[in-house]
């Protein structure tokens, strides 16, 4: 039989909207109602699940040590892994393993907050446009929801900060997270502008590089039914470069670069360690030399997860295209001159549709 809420049973999907969207519950409310069936509406179709015969156990993306970062061999290893994988994991980058810690810990008080106080931060009751809580990706306009739910935190200042992002959620560790992994991000871009022949990251560039921040603290909760749905669907990020930090339970798969590329890999969790993937706009600034490449999440049946990517972005108001000194030996430009808020805004508007939102910058 359905699970029920109320005397009513789960099989509509108004039922389910109401319940996890508008009042807040999330999809964390609905896993704790201890449900032994996955509700209709978060069935993804067969081509969307991830079947097992697609992973590659063997494979692996580049681990980098980034403990001598100045040393070249860093820098060529970090260009590399951008260049082939798109995805890399660093270790010994400084940021203490406390820093984590504490923003893991902030994410989960968040979440553990009752509905009504999480939904404060909801599209429709937010302060703010910078500070919401969600669920799914875009439910609107998705046919299959995901089992995830959110909270996006834009970053404007410290002063808006402590104004408006939940106190519960520890606003000084969040901001520490931010601040202490600027530093490395900004050693990762400059050594991947030394690669693109980019001498100097001048005003300009770093507002391209790095205009702007957007953390969002991720909630995946026990899922009765794993296989038939996904925690987040094939997509690729929007950024520049995302940082983020997972917990032990792991999930997280990207699509591997072997033969016809329908394989996935595993990114194993690794204590203190920070997952570090290109974005589309770092695809688009380097005329494709730098891949942003899909990756998914799937759900799990028996744990909790969270996860905490900083994407790190050009500001909303930079015309992104490709950068003169890539195209300085002659190379045709892949893609036009495009508004960065448009492109994300582009993005918001579907569902996750793996590597497509970049055709909208294509020439
Ligand atoms: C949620 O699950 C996710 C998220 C992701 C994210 C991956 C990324 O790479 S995020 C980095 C995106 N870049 C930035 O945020 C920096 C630049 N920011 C901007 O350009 C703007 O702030 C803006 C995001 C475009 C919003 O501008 P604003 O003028 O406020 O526009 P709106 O009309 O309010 O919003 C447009 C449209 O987007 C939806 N939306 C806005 N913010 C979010 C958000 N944080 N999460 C989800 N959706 C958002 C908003 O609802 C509007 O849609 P409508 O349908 O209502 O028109 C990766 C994977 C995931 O699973
Ligand atoms: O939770 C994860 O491991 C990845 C989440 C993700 O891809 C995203 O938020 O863009
Ligand atoms: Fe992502």
């Amino acid at each position: 039989m359905a699970p029920t809420i109320g005397d009513r049973q789960f099989t509509d999907s108004s039922i389910i909207t109401n319940f996890i969207i508008n009042r807040g519950n999330g999809v964390k409310g609905l896993s704790e109602m201890g449900l032994k069936a996955l509700p209709k509406p978060y069935i993804q179709p067969l081509e969307e699940r991830l079947c097992i015969s697609k992973i590659v156990p063997q494979q692996s993306i580049p681990i980098i040590d980034m403990s001598h970062w100045k040393n070249p061999q860093v820098a060529s290893a970090v260009c590399d892994a951008a260049e082939k994988w798109g995805f890399f994991q660093i270790v010994n980058h400084d940021v203490p393993v406390e820093v984590l810690d504490n923003v893991k810990d902030a994410t989960y008080r968040f979440f553990d907050l009752p509905a009504d106080q999480k939904n404060k931060y909801s599209k429709e009751n937010s302060a703010s446009n910078n500070v919401r809580f969600g669920t799914s990706f875009s439910p609107e306009a998705e046919k299959s929801l995901e089992w995830k739910d959110y909270l996006s935190l834009f970053f404007v200042s410290e002063e808006e900060a402590s104004m408006l992002w939940p106190p519960v959620c520890r606003r000084e560790q969040v901001l520490d997270y931010i601040r202490r992994t600027e530093v490395v991000i900004k050693k990762l871009l400059q050594m991947l502008m030394e690669g693109l022949n980019v001498k100097e990251i001048d005003e300009t560039k770093r507002s391209l590089l790095m205009g702007s921040i957007r953390t969002n603290l991720n909630y995946y909760p026990i899922c009765p039914d794993p296989e038939l749905t996904v925690g987040v669907g094939r997509h690729s990020d929007v950024s520049t470069l995302t940082i983020l930090l997972q917990d032990e339970i792991g999930g997280l798969y990207v699509r591997g670069n072997q033969g016809d590329g329908d394989n996935w890999i595993h990114v194993p969790p690794i204590k203190g360690s920070l997952v570090i993937n290109v974005g589309d706009a770092l695809q688009i600034l380097s005329n494709s030399r730098y891949k942003s490449v899909e990756h998914r999440v799937i759900a799990n049946g028996t744990k909790n997860r969270i996860s905490v990517p900083i994407f790190v972005n050009p500001k909303p108001t930079d015309i992104i295209g490709p950068l003169v000194e890539v195209l300085q030996n002659g190379e045709k430009p892949i893609y036009k001159q495009v508004l960065y808020s448009d492109y994300v805004k582009h993005f918001f508007r579907k569902a996750h549709d793996g590597k497509k939102t970049v055709e909208f910058a294509e020439i």
